[in-house]
């Protein structure tokens, strides 16, 4: 995209080299040579305002110049909902070998239910360094049209649940999905606020509108097995999950919780974690609250948004040294996305 000739708000609006500079806090971790950088936050109550101007505050975090991420701090009831779901991720990843094979959905390529060794890494190996569970949280059955089914399996088919091995998970999942994306719904509405001061959005084009009628909105519960040493990969930044860019609308991401043996610990390695490649090449650590839900935006609205939103390549690199060998991490992404007619 040019975004070098993008104009904001009628005047030319260069990529600042200073674009990673934070208002915020900045330190540097012992252990990591990347800047870590606390993400641009949004309270629920301002969030709740339509008629706050949160403009300045959508382009600080998702504009040009922002880091693609941002965080929604205060939202009531979500803390004891994120607890709940990520102790889960652990359990259902220890579960017999045949209880997670019945959850497994090759149908749908593994994107619905229990999917392990399924994805690619970097290298192109088989990834068995984390295990992901998916669900659509808003619709059990998308749609019961046969031939919509056989197009757009990964879409369409029906969730999985553990209903007799790990019944607690259905009500977890559904419930921090819902909510995670009812507060994605009230970001979007100021995201098109921000958007439409530089360009016509038409009606039922807006983000808000996108996400609100689509039947395709899918979340992953990712766990990620005990980090062990000497794993291949284990000094890269990306030893956890790849460098990619998500491809949907808008991502909803709970900060992960670190455990070891299912009972949770701070990360002994403070450069694990989550990292961002700025748009001028930069790679920084990213960190928000344990209780704020992060939000990025993925390739779609970039594309839609003529640029005005732009999506972020990211990564998550595996604690390392002796004291962080056995430490599990699991977290929680609600990846809204248009509905399959869009797609
Ligand atoms: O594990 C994380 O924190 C990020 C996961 C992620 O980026 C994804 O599932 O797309
Ligand atoms: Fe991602």
């Amino acid at each position: 995209m040019g975004m070098q000739t993008l104009t904001l708000f009628g005047s030319p609006h260069p990529i600042s080299q200073n674009a990673v500079v934070p208002r915020h806090a900045m330190s540097r971790s012992s252990e990591t040579s990347f800047p870590t950088l606390t993400t641009i936050s949004i309270s629920f109550s301002q969030l709740q305002d339509k008629n706050a101007d949160l403009s300045f505050k959508i382009e600080e975090g998702f504009g040009p110049n922002g880091l693609g991420i941002l965080s929604v701090t205060d939202v009531p009831g979500y803390s004891s909902l994120r607890r709940n779901l990520l102790h889960l991720a652990p359990r259902l990843a220890n579960l017999p070998k045949e209880v997670k094979e019945d959850l497994e959905d090759p149908h749908s390529r593994y994107n619905f239910g229990w999917s392990h060794g399924k994805e690619k890494l970097e290298s192109g190996k088989p990834d068995i360094l984390k295990g992901s569970f998916y669900a659509n949280p808003i619709l059990d059955t998308p749609t019961t049209e046969a031939s919509l089914i056989q197009r757009y399996p990964s879409y369409c088919r029906s969730n999985i649940w553990p209903r007799n091995a790990l019944p607690e998970l259905e009500v977890a999942f559904k419930a921090l999905g819902k909510l995670i994306f009812d507060i994605g719904l009230m970001l979007a509405y100021h995201c098109d606020q921000y958007v439409s001061k530089g360009m016509k959005i038409h009606k039922d084009e807006g983000l808000e509108s996108i996400l609100h009628r689509s039947r395709c909105h899918k979340g992953r519960l990712l766990y990620y097995f005990p980090s062990q040493q000497g794993v291949p990969d284990g000094n890269s930044l990306s030893s956890w999950c790849g460098w990619h860019t998500d491809h949907g609308s808008l991502t909803g991401l709970t900060c992960s919780m670190f455990t070891r043996d299912g009972v949770e610990i701070a990360c002994p390695d403070s450069a694990a974690g989550l990292y961002i490649r700025t748009r001028n090449n930069q790679i920084v650590k990213v960190v928000y609250g344990k209780d704020d839900i992060a939000y990025q935006i993925g390739e779609t609205t970039e594309i839609l948004s003529g640029g005005y939103l732009c999506a972020t390549p990211h990564c998550v690199q595996a604690p390392k040294g002796e004291e962080s060998s056995g430490i599990e991490r699991s977290t929680f992404a609600l990846f809204m996305q248009p509905d399959w007619y869009v797609l």
